[in-house]
């Protein structure tokens, strides 16, 4: 039972109109927003520009322009979804964005649902109305009204009150049966008080929300991201939000929910796309990516740069005019503790290094040439000659090399030789041996964070930066020098007496005009930039990163403005956490703050009566979420002797019952390429493994870890033993698949049921 009461009486057809004139009031006054902001674009890309000032203020409007096209876009759907009366006659329309009558003194027509005023219709009860009579959700199909529900906050509703004290409750069922689709849609209209204290929590600091699954820990992420821009909006436009989710799969499924927000200034990315230039989705061992994982990495890396640091074992010759030159071990080594002690970074300290050998090395030169004979401005010359030689910096390049953290890391991981150099005080011979790899093999996530501090090691050579800088610029004056000359040749083949293009843009103008029309928004040009800071982090599935991962996150927000969403009996990775505290202290020690979310949205109450006593059985005190709803459906079980042969049968038969929903077969990882197969084989829908497409098909099949944080009206788990014996957090792992259906749990196995599920076999 809801506090809701529906008061809808006879007259309702009348109120429905009467929303209805709102609701098509607004949209008009939306269409009219979006045909002036498109005039004023038009306007503004006409302008050529002129002083830089101007042609900066025409981008700078640009710009604004085009992101309020497509905010004025993405609401269209589910503009207003709520209204509240208030005590003192007073009436608010709840939306997606605000809109006012600027006829009418600037009157609220609809308010944005982040505006302080608008939190009532969140966090009003019954017990605590802040003023609030009555809350009507307003339900909408495009721009027609279709149903509304009212609640009305007074003391007799709340003595009918539900337990779980919940706002709303039809319009949440409904939206919460309703069959899903592949994308994570917004919750904007349905948020619960639970959820909306934490999307309005304060910016500063880090806020750890702790929630079981379907709690909406990832709904709750994003929509406190679109609030933190809508209320931090100068801070954050500049440094821009980061959100960091498990994998691109995730990214996908939740990639529709900030646009449809209005919101475009947000990088999503994984762990292993932190490091720009690289896409790190290379599977790899358990063992393999703990052990990248670890804390200690820092000093693995950190010996592994050292190790390039060489001195000759005696000496080396080269010819230098014509006369032998020997580069000895006590002038290297002289000049590797000057450059080491200087602290810098490895790139950095090379210079140190060139300049301490350049100067002895001319100083030996002098020598051999009767130094008593030569002034200062002699020997200055000899170290120019030498600084050119080839062949002298051939040798001292060997000895002190630049170094990129990709080559590095490669050459470190391939090499037996080298990998036992860095790790022999870290690492026994085992973990040696699952850090080997091929040369050139592709980077695996757990690669990332280990760029990232190989990156910090060995430092930006900056005057490499600014090499590249200036020839990109003469590149793009070479580029609209040449574009002009196109233009004036066509020009002259159609009107030689037209005014010519040359004489109202230089090259120059035009190029500044190509770069500043490459303008990013701080989130695309966060992207690029491995050094950017952001003004918030947000991660999701945060239990599942490792302490090296943790070194990358907390490098790109030194103000420590972070949400971490995550639960920790959901811990799958090897390398990730058993506590939050274990991850924060390091960083924080115990300034950190924790919300927990401890209603079940997505799982119905007939599918978590088999999941608890999972969760129980891990060594946690967490409890389970308790479901909103249940579904009228029990969990199926299906002892088979085949899978190959027995399961795609039973895959398409549930299909047909899903109909137009979307399902999911999720099964052990080492099942995934022979099952998965014989699934494709004979139900053509089928998609297996993380192809950009699976989640807009009927039916996916997915190992456990590839399905994080995503759910389906429908789930087999299949081999529940076997994906508990799979990894060392098995049960954390059947939990995750478990809990990923919205509707139906089928668990199909060939042998015993483990002893947790002993539910589903009564
Ligand atoms: N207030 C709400 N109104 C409507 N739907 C909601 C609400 N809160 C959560 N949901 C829905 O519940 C489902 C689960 O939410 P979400 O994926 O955010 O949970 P989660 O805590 O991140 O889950 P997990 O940890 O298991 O991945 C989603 O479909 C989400 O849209």
């Amino acid at each position: 039972m809801s506090h809701a009461r529906d008061i809808r009486e006879p007259e309702c057809t009348d109120d429905l109109a009467a929303e209805q004139r709102y609701v098509s009031m607004l949209y008009e006054k939306l269409d009219e927003l979006r045909r002036h902001t498109t005039e004023r674009l038009a306007e503004t890309l006409r302008q050529t520009g002129g002083t830089p000032q101007a042609r900066t203020e025409r981008d700078i409007s640009t710009t604004m322009h085009t992101e309020k096209l497509s905010q004025l876009s993405a609401v269209e759907n589910g503009l207003c979804f709520g209204r509240l009366d208030l005590d003192s006659d007073e009436r608010f329309y709840i939306g997606r964005l605000g809109l006012f009558d600027e006829d009418n003194e600037y009157e609220p027509l609809l308010m944005d649902w982040r505006a302080p005023a608008a939190r009532p219709f969140y966090l009003a009860t019954a017990a605590s109305r802040d003023g609030v009579v009555r809350r009507r959700h307003i339900r909408t199909r495009r721009r027609t009204v279709t149903d509304f529900e009212d609640e009305v906050l007074d003391l007799d509703s709340a003595e009918q009150g539900s337990h779980l004290g919940l706002a709303g409750e039809a319009t949440l069922l409904a939206a919460l049966d309703a069959r899903r689709t592949g994308q994570m849609g917004d919750i904007v209209a349905t948020i619960q008080g639970e959820q909306d204290r934490i999307i309005r929590s304060g910016m500063n600091g880090v806020l750890v929300v702790q929630g079981g699954p379907g709690t909406g820990k990832t709904a709750v992420a994003l929509h406190r991201a679109a609030y933190l821009l809508y209320t931090y909006r100068q801070q954050l436009t500049k440094r821009g939000v980061l959100v960091v989710g498990p994998n691109s799969t995730f990214l996908r499924y939740i990639g529709q929910v900030l646009p449809s927000l209005g919101e475009t200034g947000v990088l999503l990315s994984t762990v292993g796309q932190l490091y720009p230039g690289v896409d790190a989705t290379s599977a790899e061992s358990d063992l393999t990516a703990e052990i990248k994982g670890r804390s200690s990495m820092v000093d693995v890396l950190t010996a592994a740069v050292r190790d390039r640091q060489q001195v000759p074992k005696d000496y080396v010759e080269v010819t230098f005019d014509r006369q032998p030159l020997r580069i000895d071990k006590r002038t290297c080594s002289h000049a590797r503790t000057k450059a080491r002690r200087s602290r810098k970074p490895h790139n950095q300290a090379r210079k140190v290094f060139l300049r301490e050998m350049f100067s002895a090395l001319a100083l030996q030169v002098a020598d051999r040439l009767g130094r008593d004979l030569l002034d200062q401005r002699d020997i200055d010359d000899i170290e120019t000659e030498l600084r050119e030689d080839d062949g002298v910096h051939k040798v001292l390049d060997g000895l002190w090399p630049e170094l990129s953290a990709p080559k590095l890391l490669d050459e470190l991981l391939s090499s037996s030789e080298r990998l036992y150099t860095a790790t022999r005080k870290r690492l026994d011979a085992e973990e040696r041996a699952a850090l080997l790899r091929e040369p050139g093999a592709e980077w695996a996530p757990s690669d990332a964070p280990l760029l990232d501090e190989l990156a910090e090691l060995l430092g930006e050579d900056d005057e490499q930066a600014r090499r590249e800088q200036e020839q990109q610029e003469r590149e793009e004056l070479a580029y609209a020098q040449g574009v002009l000359h196109i233009m004036e040749q066509d020009e002259e083949i159609i009107d030689p007496e037209r005014l010519r293009v040359s004489d109202v843009l230089d090259a120059e103008l035009l190029a500044d005009r190509h770069r500043s029309s490459n303008d990013l928004t701080a989130a695309e040009r966060a992207a690029g930039d491995r050094t950017w800071t952001f003004g918030h982090v947000i991660v999701d599935e945060a239990q599942e990163l490792s302490a090296m991962a943790w070194r990358v996150l907390m490098r790109r927000c030194p103000s420590r403005s972070m949400t971490l969403v995550g639960d920790i009996s959901q811990t799958g990775a090897a390398a990730g956490a058993e506590s939050w505290n274990e991850v924060l202290h390091p960083y924080v020690a115990d300034r950190w703050r924790l919300e927990q979310l401890t209603i079940n949205y997505r799982t119905p109450g007939e599918i978590m009566s088999v999941a608890s006593p999972v969760l129980a059985a891990m060594d946690t005190d967490l409890e389970p979420p308790t479901s909103v709803r249940t579904a009228g459906v029990e969990p199926t079980e299906h002892e088979v002797d085949e899978l190959d042969e027995e399961l795609p049968p039973l895959v398409s038969e549930e299909l047909r019952t899903v109909g137009d929903g979307r399902m999911a077969v999720l099964m052990p990882s080492q099942d995934l390429d022979e099952v998965g197969g014989a699934i494709a084989k004979a139900v053509p829908e089928a998609v297996v493994g993380t192809r950009p497409d699976g989640l807009d098909s009927p039916v996916v099949v997915l190992s456990v870890n590839q399905t994080k944080g995503l759910e389906f009206d429908s789930v087999f788990v299949v081999e529940p033993s076997r994906i508990i014996e799979e990894s060392e957090h098995g049960l954390n792992d059947l939990y995750v698949a478990l809990t990923r259906a919205t509707q139906r749990l089928g668990v199909v196995h060939t042998g015993e049921l483990p002893a947790v599920l002993d539910e589903l076999g009564e």
